[in-house]
């Protein structure tokens, strides 16, 4: 079997997606996402104009060859451009493989470890009240776990709270600038899990993202304040490029940490598997190589009792949520996936197998990863440049937005 050709899709059905699709001479083809948020075409011509040409007449068998091919080949390694494009040719490969074999991809992980995939929702609101009632909202989907945002008084365009039900940050035109107040949101947010504790009992997974926006003895007095209210997590409670930073907050706080959805590599997260600093590691397919990469990373975590968390949100396709759900379905040491209900125009794109019911996703058992692409529809939206925000403290300083 040998590739034949394969090209890119770059598509704005409510948001830009960028998509593989590799074909074979037996007339199998696969798909694989290469969405990087904000920096959609730097993969696009990455695939397009380095990693392509290297594709044509190779097995599409070999995915651990054309992985270490494509990764040690560069000489370059690393980095969310290089790995996001590894990742597209990887769930590309594993999905001809499995189509090719006539089973869901599941199954060749080493088939199904659990009956189905728990999933988390997002509930935000510009008050505390808001946000209860998109919690309200979720719970009567059936979800059983929940992550709660909400807007910080004093402070406008807080990350995570939307102005309808899906809070999407990316944006039309240069980046847009919000304020930021360390102070403000301290004092605030453990009174937003008061309330939800107070309203839907203990019952509920509750989850919070910091966004990477406090230092780490800040985290480390958010996690105490937030330790009675028995959260699931507290996601990326400061910037991880130092890992060594997680020991501060691991030290004060029994509050379970996540991090990961901007790592790509193992190397990102290494110290903080190895050390036990974390208790969720939140790389997903596409940002972090595909699922050759994903498995050793969930391989090493399994060792520490660290668990997966896979960030799912909007900017990452329905190509990614497919591959991501299969690999959840077997990973032994599963915790949680993100979930964001992509826009139905989304959607009618990116036709897909999967399903949720009562707080559970399964992939779904066509063969493959069971996602595809509509390219006549994907025609139809063509791409809108558009940018991540960016934040800054009350004085003007640039900060982690
Ligand atoms: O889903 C999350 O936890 C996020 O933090 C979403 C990110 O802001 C988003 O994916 C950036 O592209």
């Amino acid at each position: 079997m040998k590739i034949t050709d394969a090209y890119v899709i770059v598509t704005c059905p409510a948001r830009n997606f960028v998509t593989l699709k590799i074909r074979t001479d037996e007339g199998v083809y696969g798909i694989g996402d290469a969405t990087l948020n904000g920096r959609e075409l730097a993969v696009a011509s990455y695939l397009t104009d380095h990693v392509i040409p290297c594709l044509i007449g190779r097995d599409p068998h070999d995915i651990e060859d054309i992985w270490q091919y494509l990764y040690k080949g560069a000489y370059w390694r690393r980095g969310p451009v290089t790995m996001s494009a590894i990742a597209a040719v990887d769930t590309a490969l594993w999905d001809i493989k499995a189509k090719v074999a006539g089973l869901p991809l599941y199954q060749l992980l080493g088939g199904k470890s659990r009956n189905g995939v728990m999933v988390y929702a997002h509930a935000n609101g510009q008050t505390v009240d808001d946000a209860m009632d998109q919690v309200q909202h979720y719970v009567d989907q059936g979800y059983k776990a929940i992550r709660v945002q909400a807007g910080v008084p004093g402070l406008k365009g807080v990350y995570g709270v939307a102005k309808g039900i899906n809070y999407e940050p990316a944006t039309r035109g240069l980046p847009a600038e919000s304020a930021w107040s360390t102070e403000a949101y301290l004092d605030f947010a453990p009174s937003l899990f008061a309330a939800a504790r107070d309203r839907f009992g203990w019952d509920l997974h509750l989850l919070h993202d910091v966004h990477h926006r406090l230092t780490p003895i800040e985290a480390a007095r958010l996690g105490k304040a937030l330790e009675p209210y028995r959260l699931f997590w507290m996601e990326d409670p400061t910037p991880a490029e130092n890992q060594e930073s997680f020991r501060l907050i691991r030290q004060h706080t029994t509050t379970p940490l996540a991090v990961g959805e901007v790592f790509n590599t193992i190397w990102d997260c290494k110290d903080l598997i190895q050390n036990q600093l974390i208790d969720y590691i939140r790389t997903t397919v596409v940002h972090a190589g595909g699922i050759t990469h994903l498995r050793r990373i969930a391989n090493l975590a399994e060792l520490y009792q660290i668990r997966t968390g896979s960030h799912g949100a909007t900017d990452l396709s329905p190509v990614c949520m497919g591959a991501a759900l299969h690999f959840d379905l077997w990973v032994p040491n599963f915790g949680i996936q993100e979930r964001m209900v992509h826009e139905a125009v989304t959607e009618s794109v990116f036709p897909h197998a999967y399903s949720f019911d009562q707080g559970y996703m399964h992939p779904g058992e066509a063969p493959g990863h069971g996602v595809d692409i509509d390219e006549a529809e994907a025609a139809k939206y063509p791409y809108q440049p558009a940018y991540l925000p960016v934040a800054r403290l009350t004085d003007g300083t640039l900060w982690n937005w």
